[in-house]
């Protein structure tokens, strides 16, 4: 089975938030955790276990892990076996790019299974080409696991690279997203499949001519703190598309209040 289409059952059992585990410095703080790679796993474990039985998937951002060194991504790991062991997929946005020999071996780090960083998916960007992702896809395809390209992101700043267009007229992220699409129907005809592609819900699809498949699943973010609202899905993204709504802080700004603001925001998308 594809990571899309695991994906796609987990969704339409869950529905489409994915709970972003974001530990950072000030909500450690609030929390009244310590900002060490304990605080951020006892922040993790937590929002795990709130998420557990409520949504499909959730997101550490392994960013705000590798920030605390070796003692981090020993956290890492003990936070994404948590996830494993409750049924929840896990995306690890770990924003991984490079050549193809370099990715075999990232590849083999989050996707292999059994593998200590093992995740369902990663997030990936394609600066180095797409192609170079080949070895990444193929040992995500062979695994039932997915890698999640940077094609339109939520952030203001990233229009500068991904609405540039080739004489053709194509944008720098249609042409990912096509490249997605291809590949998806060359590894997994008719099936949603191992490529998605990291769409943020602040920016305007239509403006950089993006085609959305059925085939390629989405990662969104930028609701909540963002500014994008969960109650709008159905308005930015296709009707058809397999969309994952990403909320970090916006779920977890107050300790006590997590269970209620991630049954709320799976009743906002819903
Ligand atoms: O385009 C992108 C790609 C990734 N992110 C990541 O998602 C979360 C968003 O956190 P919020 O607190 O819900 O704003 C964060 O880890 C980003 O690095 C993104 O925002 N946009």
């Amino acid at each position: 089975m594809t990571f899309g289409e695991r994906l796609a059952a987990a969704v339409a059992e869950r529905g489409p938030v994915c709970v972003g585990i974001d530990p950072h410095a000030h909500l450690l703080e609030a929390w009244g955790l310590p900002d060490t790679a304990a605080g951020a796993e006892a922040f993790g474990l937590e929002l795990v276990a709130a998420a557990a039985g409520r949504v499909a998937v959730v997101k550490p951002q392994v960013a705000f892990y590798e920030r605390h060194g070796a003692a981090g991504i020993v956290a890492l790991e003990r936070v994404l076996e948590a996830a494993r062991d409750a049924g929840l997929l896990t995306i690890a946005d770990a924003k991984r790019g490079d050549l193809g020999s370099t990715m075999q071996a990232y590849a083999e780090a989050w996707l292999t299974p059994g593998a200590p960083l093992e995740a369902d998916a990663i997030t990936a960007s394609t600066y180095l080409g797409l192609g170079a992702l080949e070895p990444a896809l193929r040992l995500a395809h062979e695994h039932g696991k997915g890698v999640l390209v940077l094609c339109a992101t939520s952030n203001p700043e990233g229009v500068d690279v991904q609405a540039r267009t080739d004489a053709a007229g194509e944008s720098v992220a249609a042409a990912i997203a096509r490249g997605a699409a291809d590949w998806n129907a060359a590894h997994a005809p008719g099936a949603i499949g191992t490529v998605g592609l990291v769409v943020g819900a602040t920016i305007d699809a239509a403006a950089l001519g993006l085609a959305l498949e059925r085939s390629t699943p989405i990662l969104a973010p930028g609701f909540g703190h963002q500014g994008a609202r969960l109650g709008d899905l159905a308005r930015l993204y296709p009707a058809d598309a397999l969309v994952l709504a990403s909320v970090s802080r916006s779920v977890s700004a107050d300790r006590d209040g997590i269970v209620a603001a991630i049954d709320a925001a799976v009743e906002e998308a819903r």
